[in-house]
């Protein structure tokens, strides 16, 4: 192994002392000088291991409340020295500089004070200035010292060093190396976007050091990756790998669900991110059928998603059905049971976690970045605009269409009765085909479409859906408004006692 140096000094300064133990032991045990900052220090000395406070080599204290401890030449010069340079080696002598072989740190935790809705002082204060100098140098002179820069990486740093008697080749120095700078530069990342949260700048920085290499893309000769924290959203209690085309579909399911959080039992069925089925009942067994019976035939190897625990009856339903992915907010012990008897069969318990703010996609040469679609339609929100005003459960139904419908891709109508979805026509390039297909659907699967609601993302253009509608036996509707033909659709409810209300807002989803 090329260019081997055993270590016989250590710099280590840690926000979290936890993990650290079993490696200041180690290092103890091989003979190495431990200098040290205040609290480390202490957590050191407190395990009875001799540490060198970093005050007696700067011979200066900790100052301005430790925002200056670290920040000194003769911590600097210990670490960016190149021990192979004459006239480094002679500056160290003539300053009395101690030479520093390894750099161990854990930076104050500026993202989790962020999240944690702290203060704009203490947020500041969690600007690790020190830390992340030591951090840059250290990498930076990886060919004579090595940088453990997180408390990930604690265990392979412990194993190097018990492997070899103290002593790392410039390969692992190297790979330290490019750990710590990422770490930094995540850091720096995330200081960034705190400061421009309002996008003043339009500068777009993403930095996800969780990364997944996926089995392949969209189809199997492409590649494909997954950057993003997986494990903050879910526990996978069972199940294959996820796929590219499962994770869009977790995606779609998990937005959709989420408008029927804090409802009754919910729970929907979805295929190439739009849902088949999904029904709202007293029990989850019976919203599972009423979603089922939506469209039995799309089910078939569909993503699950409920808004309740999965229980026993429902889970032995689930069972009869072939499909890639169930999630819940939690599974019963004999209903996960029952089934993780498909061996395949993806199981995720989801966390009470929020989704990001922003939606950010592909885009030419680029990205598009927007906000997050947070609007969801209310009973008080709506603006009748027929004589005909819509009865209380058809209210219910047309903002419970309303909800799929926001769900769904453009162009989209969606025909809901008594809190299920009877049909949808999705990702259609007019309005009319798009009811159209949600009609046909409907007779398919045997759906009575009398009393029915309907549900369209954006404004009718013509009064021909109203009208289609009307025919195929629907009462009542939903749509944003904003045609400048929007009163031909409001005369022809008018003449023919349909309700109409608008929302003022549309829901696009391309
Ligand atoms: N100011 C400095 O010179 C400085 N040097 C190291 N730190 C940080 O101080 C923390 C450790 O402090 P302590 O050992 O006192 O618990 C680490 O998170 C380290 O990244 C510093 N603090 C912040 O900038």
């Amino acid at each position: 192994m090329s260019n081997e140096k055993t270590i016989k000094s250590a710099l280590i300064s840690v926000f979290s002392k936890d993990g650290l133990a079993p490696i200041v032991k180690k290092l103890n045990e091989q003979g190495v000088t431990i200098y040290s900052t205040g609290g480390t220090e202490k957590f050191i000395n407190d395990l009875g291991i001799d540490v060198v406070p970093v005050e007696e080599v700067t011979s200066y204290p900790s100052i301005l409340g430790g925002r200056v401890k670290t920040l000194h030449p003769k911590v600097f010069g210990g670490i960016l020295n190149r021990q192979n340079h004459e006239g480094d080696v002679a500056e160290l002598a003539a300053y009395n500089i101690p030479q520093i072989d390894v750099v161990i740190v854990d930076l104050y935790p500026f993202e989790k004070t962020v999240a944690s809705g702290a203060s704009e002082q203490d947020i500041i204060e969690k600007i690790d200035i020190g830390g992340i100098s030591l951090i840059r140098a250290a990498a930076k002179n990886f060919a004579d010292v090595i940088c453990v820069s997180s408390v990930d990486d604690y265990a392979e740093f412990l194993e190097l060093i018990s492997e070899n008697n103290g002593s790392i080749s410039e390969e692992s120095r190297k790979r330290f190396a490019g750990k710590a700078f990422n770490v930094s530069s995540h850091y720096d990342t995330a200081i960034f976007n705190y400061f421009n949260k309002n996008h003043d700048e339009a500068v777009l920085k993403i930095s996800e050091p969780k990364g997944k290499v996926l089995r392949y893309g969209e189809n199997p000769h492409q590649r494909g990756f997954f950057f993003g924290d997986f494990d903050e959203l879910f526990t996978k209690l069972h199940g294959k790998e996820l796929s590219y085309n499962n994770l869009l579909d977790v995606d779609a399911a998990v937005n959709l669900m989420l408008e029927f959080k804090n409802d009754a039992p919910t729970f929907a069925i979805l295929k190439h991110n739009n849902a088949c089925g999904l029904a709202q009942r007293d029990t989850l067994h019976q919203a599972y059928l009423d979603a089922l019976a939506g469209d039995p035939v799309s089910a078939f190897g569909g993503v699950l998603i409920s808004n309740k625990e999965i229980d026993l009856a429902t889970a032995e339903e689930i069972h009869k059905l072939f499909c890639e992915v169930v999630i819940a907010p939690s599974f019963a012990s004999d209903a996960l049971e029952l089934l993780k008897g498909k061996k395949n069969r993806i199981l995720l318990e989801i966390h009470d976690v929020e989704m990001p703010k922003t939606n950010v996609r592909s885009c030419l040469n680029g990205v598009l970045v927007q906000d997050r679609n947070n609007i969801t339609d209310t009973i008080e929100g709506l603006k009748n605009v027929t004589d005909t005003n819509p009865t209380d459960n058809e209210l219910e139904d047309l903002i419970f269409a309303s909800k799929i419908c926001k769900h769904t891709k453009s162009n989209t109508i969606v025909l809901a009765k008594n809190k299920q979805l009877c049909a949808s026509g999705t990702g259609q390039t007019s309005r009319v085909d798009a009811l159209e297909q949600a009609i046909h659907k409907a007779g398919t699967f045997k759906f009575d479409l009398n009393g029915a609601v309907m549900a369209s993302d954006a404004f009718f253009p013509f009064p021909d859906c109203v009208e289609i509608a009307k025919n195929a036996g629907i009462t009542a509707v939903i749509q944003p408004g904003g045609s400048i033909k929007d009163q031909l659709s409001i005369d022809y409810c008018n003449a023919n006692n349909v309700a109409m209300v608008m929302t003022g807002t549309r829901h696009f989803k391309h």
